[in-house]
């Protein structure tokens, strides 16, 4: 790949609760800021997914999950920047969520993610998770 083309590694929470799902929205100073998300981030040298999101959750929300499968990825192409995405369904172990790097969160149905603005890389998660 040339020097000039990025690629990411990015692992993203779709954590559920009864029948909701936890959407974050990304802080306006960010890349794709004020797109929802599903929380997560970049997987860093040497970490597994799972210890990746394990890692991301507590700094980001505060809260300690179960990471319990893997759902699907997507690589997506920002321009500028490759991204591979990789969804997991999450539950909450413990911890009560706390914003640090998002502006705002909701808890939503599944049918509700329409609704919200999302960065495009989710788009086919939400699509598959409709279509189910
Ligand atoms: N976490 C997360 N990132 C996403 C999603 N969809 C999507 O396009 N991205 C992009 C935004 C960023 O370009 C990249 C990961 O960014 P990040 O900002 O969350 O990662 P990070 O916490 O490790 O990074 P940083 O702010 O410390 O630099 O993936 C998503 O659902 N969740």
């Amino acid at each position: 790949m040339p020097q000039n083309l990025k690629s990411i590694l990015v692992a993203a929470a779709i954590i559920q609760k009864d029948n909701k799902i936890f959407i974050a929205r990304r802080s306006p100073h960010k890349h794709l800021g004020g797109l929802w998300e599903f929380p997560g981030g970049k997987i860093e040298e040497g970490e597994t997914d799972e210890e990746c999101l394990y890692r991301e959750l507590q700094e980001e929300l505060g809260i300690t999950i179960n990471v319990k499968e893997f759902f699907m990825n997507n690589i997506h192409n920002y321009g500028n920047i490759t991204i591979n995405l990789k969804a997991y369904f999450c539950e909450i172990k413990s911890g009560e969520i706390t914003l640090s790097d998002h502006d705002q969160y909701l808890w939503v149905l599944k049918n509700e993610l329409d609704n919200y603005e999302f960065a495009p890389a989710d788009l086919p998660f939400i699509k598959v998770m409709n279509a189910n």
